[in-house]
């Protein structure tokens, strides 16, 4: 039996943070060593989250990087972008295992993230010591890394469900439209007019058409794929739907040559051989309510042969495979634990 790591989360109020509380409590080899919340700072996560009453009885403390790493082996951060540029660093050097949340160290290029996020970057040198949290494609980098940056939730439907095809390099690349639709979780815990009810109940809204900060973390993974960076240019529109978590993404391209049905999912069946959390579907069709608390990516293929295209659907829930559920994964490598140590549970129904 292995150790127990000591392991803290920062940002636990928030809701990828509490995600990652519910599931920690579960994991056989961690001990929540410490959370963190600067508003809720001397109150208990079960009078914050009632879902954890008699499940974690620890007290939310303001975020202090350096005091917090000397009591944990590893850290989890799921605080809101450019907020955890510093707290990595100091924690990073402190020595310990790191998994970001945020997007902070998630691009390489950091001209790209100046430009996408606003803001200067005061660590460029460890973007290029941070790996790519995604398992599937980046497992052996993830288990030897100090520092992972966990995918976003849009990037994690749409990099999986496209990256069979890139890897093959049978995309026309002037040809890759997403389309994905998020559950209201995926926005972060304060509120704001667009996430109060009657504005989003009974609506479904486009945003931030062809501008959303996800567009260069897909085309740079879905590049890396095809061993050619900034070779991939998507159109991608994200929507926000009246669910409280759950992605759905569907994502439309042509491919260089025609290729039937069968064999394009014989394709993905060899891609995602072996893989715990990718349930590839061909008569149903993925849907959020399928994957609700679980770790599962949900891919399926189709084809739309009368027009040439195909179009793949993938769903995961936003808060753990498209957040704590994938940090975990990365950290369960960078421990050398069994990679599902702890994420085994399907989703609930309905
Ligand atoms: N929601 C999702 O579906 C996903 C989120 N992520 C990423 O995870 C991170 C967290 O997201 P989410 O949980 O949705 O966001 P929330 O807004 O719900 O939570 C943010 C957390 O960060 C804390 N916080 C805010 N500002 C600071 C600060 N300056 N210093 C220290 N702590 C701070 C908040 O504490 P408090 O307000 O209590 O003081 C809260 O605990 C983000 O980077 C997000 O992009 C990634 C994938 C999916
Ligand atoms: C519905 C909604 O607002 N979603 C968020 C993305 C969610 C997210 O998790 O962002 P990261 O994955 O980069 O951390 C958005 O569009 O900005």
């Amino acid at each position: 039996m292995s150790k127990k790591f000591r392991i803290a989360i920062a940002g636990a109020s928030g809701y990828a943070g509490a995600e990652l509380v519910r599931l920690a409590a579960a994991h056989p080899y961690f001990d929540i060593a410490a959370v963190t919340s600067e508003k809720s700072a001397g109150q208990s996560v079960a009078s914050v989250f009632p879902n954890l009453t008699g499940v974690v009885q620890h007290t939310f403390e303001a975020l202090a990087p350096e005091a917090l790493a000397e009591r944990a082996d590893a850290l989890f951060l799921a605080l809101p972008h450019t907020k955890s540029q510093e707290p990595v660093a100091l924690c990073m050097k402190a020595g310990k295992l790191v998994v970001d949340l945020s997007a902070d160290y998630r691009l390489k290029n950091v001209a790209a993230y100046e430009q996408w996020y606003q803001t200067p970057h005061t660590h460029p040198a460890l973007l290029h010591e941070a790996v790519y949290g995604l398992p599937e494609l980046h497992r052996s980098a993830i288990a030897k890394a100090k520092l992972v940056a966990s995918p976003g939730c849009y990037p994690t439907a749409a990099i999986l469900q496209l990256a069979p095809l890139f890897a093959k390099g049978l995309v026309q690349l002037d040809s890759i439209v997403i389309d994905a639709k998020s559950g209201i979780s995926g926005a972060g815990r304060s509120p704001a007019l667009p996430y109060h009810f009657p504005e989003a109940h009974e609506s479904l809204e486009p945003y931030k058409i062809g501008k959303h900060r996800h567009i260069p973390e897909i085309e740079q993974e879905l590049s890396g794929i095809m061993g050619t960076p900034g070779a991939v240019t998507i159109a991608f529109t994200p929507h926000l739907v009246p669910m409280n978590r759950g992605i759905l993404s569907t994502a439309y391209c042509k491919l260089k040559t025609e290729i039937k049905l069968p064999e394009l999912r014989a394709l993905y069946r060899e891609f995602y051989k072996g893989e715990r959390f990718i349930r590839l579907y061909e008569d149903i069709v993925p849907n959020p309510r399928y994957i609700k608390g679980s770790n599962f990516c949900d891919i399926g293929v189709y084809a739309d042969q009368r027009a040439g295209w195909v179009v793949t659907v993938a769903a995961v829930d936003n808060l753990v495979k498209g957040a704590a559920g994938q940090a975990i994964q990365a950290m369960n490598l960078m421990m050398g634990l069994p990679e599902e140590t702890g994420l085994t549970a399907p989703g609930s129904y309905p």
